[in-house]
Parts: C-alpha cells; sequence; structure tokens
C-alpha cells in the first residue's frame, strides 16, 4: 500500500494523489508535490512546485490532447546498446549507422522540479522528493532507481543532481529528469544534440553528424564554446569527473590550437553581432566562423554559424548566399534549438523571402563596400 493517498475517486480532480505540501517563510504559495500517474499513456509524472504553476502545466497540449504523445517514449528496438565505459560507467553505443537528423530519443520527464523549492527546509524537501518517487508507476520507479548518482548525498537528489536537464516552462527554469536519455554520456565534440518542447512536454535527442555502429553517442553537459580548462572545471564540479573526451586529453600544442581557435569564435560571433555602422561584420567573418566550428567538431553550433552567414550575405543584399545558409541553420537549429524555436521560424523565413527579412541590405546596399548598417529589429 503507498503511504500517498489516491485522489483518482475524487471528481474533477486532476492528479492521481492529494498533493502534501510544506511552506516556507520566503514564499506565500507551498510547494506541493503533484502526481500525475496517466500521463504519457501510464508512464507516469511527478512535479514538485508550487499550485499555479502545477495546474497551468496541465493545459499544455501534452495533457489536453494525450494523443499528441503517441509516438513518444518509444524504447523498443533502440539504435544503440549500453555498454560499460571504464572510468565513465554507463554509455550508449550506436548498433547501426545514423544519419544527420535521425532521431535517437523523444521522451517525457518523470520528474520536474522547481528550483526554488530548494528554499524548503532540506528534511522537507527531501520528504517531498521520496513522496513523489513513491508515486510514480512501478516501471518509472525503477527506472529512477536504476540512475547514477555520484555526490555521496541523499540518494534520490543525488540521482536528481547527477542526471537532470535544465528545461523551461512558460519561462521558468525548471529541473527534469528523462532516466533513458540519461544513460548518454558527456563529450566536448558530441554527435548528438537535444531539446526541449515544452508543449509536448518532450526531450528530443537527435544526431548532429553521421555516427557510425560501434561509436558511443553523446551529447554535451556544458557551453562546449570555452577553452579547455574551463571546460574541465565545470565538469569537475559539477558532475564529478575529469574529462578524458579526445578535445581535452590531446596533445598540449593540439590543445592550444584548439582554445585559440575557440577565442577567435567569440570574437568572431562578436563581430557579427555588431549592427552598428562601425560594423566590420562582412561575409566573409562567417565564412571563417562556419569554418572554425568545423574544425572544432562543434556540430551543434553551426546552427548560429549558418544563421550568422546567412544574416551577413542578406545584409549585403545576397540573395542566394544567404538562402543557402539560411536553409543550413533551419536544418541544424531544429535539431539543437527545437522545431518550433523562434531562430527556424526566422531562417525559414529567409529561405522564402531574403528581402522581406529585417537585415536585407541593412549593411551595405548591393556593393558590398562600407556600412549603412541601422538597427537591427
Ligand atoms: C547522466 S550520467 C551518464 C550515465 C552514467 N555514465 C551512468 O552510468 O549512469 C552522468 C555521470 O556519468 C559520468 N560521465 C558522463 N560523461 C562522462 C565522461 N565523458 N567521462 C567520465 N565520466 C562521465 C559521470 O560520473 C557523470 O556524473
Amino acid at each position: 500500500m503507498r503511504s500517498a493517498i489516491a485522489a483518482s475517486k475524487a471528481a474533477n480532480f486532476p492528479w492521481t494523489f492529494w498533493p502534501e505540501c510544506f511552506s516556507t517563510e520566503k514564499t506565500d504559495e507551498p510547494y506541493c508535490v503533484f502526481s500525475h500517474q496517466g500521463f504519457a499513456a501510464g508512464r507516469g509524472i511527478f512535479v514538485l512546485t508550487q499550485k499555479d504553476f502545477a495546474y497551468a502545466m496541465l493545459d499544455k497540449p501534452a495533457f489536453t490532447n494525450p494523443s499528441i504523445l503517441e509516438n513518444v517514449n518509444k524504447f523498443e528496438n533502440p539504435p544503440f546498446v549500453q555498454h560499460e565505459f571504464p572510468g565513465k560507467g554507463r554509455g550508449l553505443v550506436a548498433n547501426k549507422t545514423l544519419h544527420r537528423g535521425d532521431q535517437i530519443f523523444a521522451s517525457t520527464p518523470v520528474l520536474i522540479t522547481d528550483s526554488d523549492s530548494w528554499s524548503l527546509d532540506n528534511a522537507e524537501r527531501l520528504a517531498l522528493l521520496y513522496r513523489g518517487v513513491d508515486t510514480l508507476p512501478l516501471d518509472s520507479q525503477a527506472r529512477f532507481w536504476a540512475l547514477m548518482g555520484h555526490f555521496d548525498d541523499d540518494p534520490v537528489d543525488d540521482r536528481i543532481n547527477t542526471n537532470n536537464f535544465d528545461i523551461t516552462i512558460d519561462g521558468i527554469s525548471q529541473q527534469a529528469l528523462f532516466p533513458e536519455i540519461a544513460m548518454l554520456n558527456h563529450d566536448c565534440r558530441p554527435n548528438a544534440a537535444y531539446f526541449w518542447d515544452e508543449q509536448m512536454m518532450t526531450h528530443y535527442v537527435h544526431a548532429i553528424r553521421d555516427i557510425h555502429p560501434g561509436e558511443e553517442i553523446t551529447i554535451t553537459y556544458i557551453d562546449n564554446e570555452k577553452d579547455r580548462k574551463t571546460r574541465m572545471r565545470r565538469l569537475k564540479s559539477s558532475w564529478g569527473f575529469d574529462c578524458s573526451c579526445s578535445a581535452c586529453t590531446a596533445n598540449p600544442s593540439l590543445v592550444a590550437e584548439s582554445d585559440s581557435r575557440l577565442y577567435q569564435i567569440t570574437d568572431l560571433a562578436k563581430t557579427l553581432d555588431n549592427w552598428t555602422p562601425t560594423s566590420r561584420a562582412t561575409p566573409e567573418a562567417a565564412e571563417l566562423l562556419i569554418e572554425l566550428y568545423k574544425l572544432e567538431r562543434l556540430d551543434a553550433s553551426l546552427a548560429t554559424a549558418y544563421k550568422y552567414a546567412a544574416e551577413a550575405y542578406s545584409s549585403f543584399g545576397r540573395r542566394w548566399e544567404a538562402i543557402r545558409y539560411a536553409s543550413l541553420s533551419v536544418e541544424m537549429s531544429m535539431l539543437d534549438k527545437g522545431f518550433r524555436d523562434g531562430d527556424v521560424a526566422e531562417m525559414r523565413k529567409m529561405t522564402n523571402n531574403p528581402e522581406m527579412t529585417w537585415s536585407w541590405k541593412k549593411r551595405a546596399g548591393a556593393s558590398g563596400k562600407g556600412c549603412g548598417c541601422g538597427h537591427a529589429h
């Protein structure tokens, strides 16, 4: 018999159990555990948050129209096998060729926690988390407990902190747990990218370059455009491991070269973002940025680099190059930022009609000389 009290027989009550709550002096509304066992065809979910936020979530299409999740959480015949890597724990290895754009996961969270719930008394916060896990369907509970921890902390906290993803719902950042996706290890030059779709309440993972059978499927946990030292420090402090990926363990001369390319990438992005009359942005600068990202094998970042190139060409009135790069940007942005992302919509517009976009001839008329920039947007 579960410790949580079933609420399923109460009329018009949307949650499976009566929420258990604790208050904090810092907030008006208590934090509660809201459990929905039927979510995503019985995968279930619990949310540790405040009442208004939990109820607003119920208005998302994923809850109001469950049939849209028909093709989500399909874990049979995966394109990978689980493998034990010395020093890394488990990871996922491709068992067939995956092409850029191939979907690897589409998964709903089993739990979502509000970062502000840390303002609760720790024992109370943990009591809510334990209660939440206890209210998940047994299958999801098992997946939760099978996750790795590394902080040597409370077992529930540790699993959440080691495996969660930052997501945003209605503009508010939250932590979400996707047990199957949490099996992916980090690489500073990953071959897969992910994004969160809040309408679908689904986390997607796609290949961002071709992945061969036997190759580990990896994502990034951090901002890979930082130099090696910064990346290593971040991975150690947040995930407790010494980065051993090829970009971190290369010969110091190669690392130094990579770091200097990363600094150049930062500078070029600043240049291309400059829409003032003194801007030195040119299509050539954007081409160089693309080349540097390719050299660094930062495939996901190409989404933004292609956008810079599309806008740079558009700003000099060069229609066909603008369209070419806008198309490339749409393809990569859909994999890294999401199907509904604003950049995707903007670049799609440019593929149809660059003349109607804000950047058209913004910099130099069609001459390519000098800058008549004006302001972006
Ligand atoms: C989200 S889990 C990934 C799956 C995990 N390997 C497992 O066995 O469940 C994150 C943890 O995996 C390990 N890990 C992930 N990527 C790693 C890497 N590149 N090198 C070493 N350890 C890694 C770290 O212990 C990290 O805290």
